[in-house]
């Protein structure tokens, strides 16, 4: 018998990932999976990936019984855990978070990129920010961890050993993203349709995207000052997949290579590939892996730093998983020993 988990939001990408990573996972016990449309319908009759894995059916969120779990994830849109949180910590249930209503710090921040007002703002600072490679301490002590977005996964994991350093310009970092559609849910929208996105490549988001406030936080607290950011996203026709590519100007002479691999040197999920490297979104597919390559082009004092993700794993579900291990006291991989999926 292991820890009681629930999941709210179970039909969603997010949420049939976690069910395929939790269905193995030793030390859990999948309880309520939610679903309000099709409650009572068996979970492997919707994802029959899952038969002989999952055998609990959907059940609706008011009936499901969350607060007898040790550990719930949130699955759901942004704006719908802010409203079940609070009672759930009340009633010393542990919240994973896949959803942003607890990534941003500042209220009004918030309400300014989510277009809503905040349920439970006096919950907000209390949230631990889910990166382990950065705050694994706090999310091992936290009540609630706020999963960091995908995008925001890729590119901090690439900038960070270069801000830490001081060895680049923080006022003028550039981050060019790359997304398979599944990034954009399981929800019928027609710019993910085959027709749409199949056969096509576009930017998006350009003036401001939400997850803009959320990277630009997570750079500042670890550079101690603001930082400047552009940040395009792309939409690409793949399935699963991020591709950040990211450009700084360098300040100070320094060996990158060394800067990086020293900085991810015992971090199981994120892999410095050799110098002069191209890291290919397949290579993490299916996978809790970052994998990144620093280069610096000609010698001159432009860095570039590539980062891989899979959006669904280590962008979302997977590192849901990590925190959740680090939370519980668990060995940070366990459930999460993933070899990607080739070809
Ligand atoms: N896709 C990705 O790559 C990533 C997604 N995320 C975030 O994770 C969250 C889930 O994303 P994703 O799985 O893609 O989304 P989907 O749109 O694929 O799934 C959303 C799920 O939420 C459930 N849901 C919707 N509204 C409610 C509600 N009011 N109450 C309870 N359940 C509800 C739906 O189930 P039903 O309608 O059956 O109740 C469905 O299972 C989002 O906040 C997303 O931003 C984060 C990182 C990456
Ligand atoms: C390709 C695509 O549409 N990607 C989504 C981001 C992924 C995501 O779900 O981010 P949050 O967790 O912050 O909501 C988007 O750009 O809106």
């Amino acid at each position: 018998m292991g820890i009681r988990v629930g999941i709210v939001g179970g039909t969603g990408y997010t949420g049939v990932e976690l069910l395929r990573l939790l269905a193995r996972h030793p030390e859990v016990e999948l309880a309520a999976i939610t679903s309000r449309g099709d409650a009572g319908r068996p979970v492997s009759d919707m994802f029959p990936s899952l038969r002989g894995h999952v055998d609990l059916a959907f059940s609706d969120p008011a009936q499901a019984g969350l607060e007898r779990c040790d550990a719930v994830f949130f699955a759901t849109p942004n704006g719908i855990a802010m409203q079940q949180v609070p009672a759930l910590l009340d009633a010393g249930v542990k919240v994973i978070d896949l959803a942003a209503d607890f990534r941003l710090k500042d209220e009004a921040s918030w309400e300014k990129w989510y277009g809503m007002p905040h349920a439970c703002p006096e919950v907000l600072k209390g949230a631990v920010y889910g990166l382990p490679e950065v705050n694994r301490e706090q999310v091992r002590s936290a009540q609630l961890v706020a999963n960091p977005g995908c995008y925001p996964t890729a590119v901090q994991l690439g900038f960070i050993p270069l801000i830490e350093a001081g060895v680049v310009d923080r006022a003028s970092l550039i981050a060019d993203a790359k997304s398979g559609v599944s990034g954009a849910g399981r929800k019928a929208e027609v710019h993910t349709l085959f027709a749409e996105a199949g056969d096509n490549f576009k930017a998006y988001g350009v003036p401001g995207h939400r997850h803009l406030p959320e990277i630009r936080q997570g750079l500042a607290a670890v550079a101690g000052e603001e930082v400047g950011l552009t940040f395009v996203p792309h939409l690409t026709p793949l399935i699963r997949g991020i591709h950040a590519t990211l450009y700084a100007r360098l300040t100070k002479d320094c060996d990158l290579q060394a800067l990086f691999e020293n900085r991810y040197r015992g971090e199981r999920f994120v892999d410095v590939l050799p110098a002069g490297s191209h890291p290919e979104t397949r290579s993490v597919r299916a996978s809790n892996n970052c994998r990144i390559a620093v280069h610096r082009p000609q010698g001159g004092d432009t860095v570039v730093v590539l980062s891989v993700i899979d959006n669904l794993v280590k962008g979302a579900a997977g590192q849901a998983v990590q925190n959740m291990n680090l939370m519980f006291g668990f060995a940070e991989s366990c459930g999460l020993e993933l070899v990607p999926v080739l070809p």
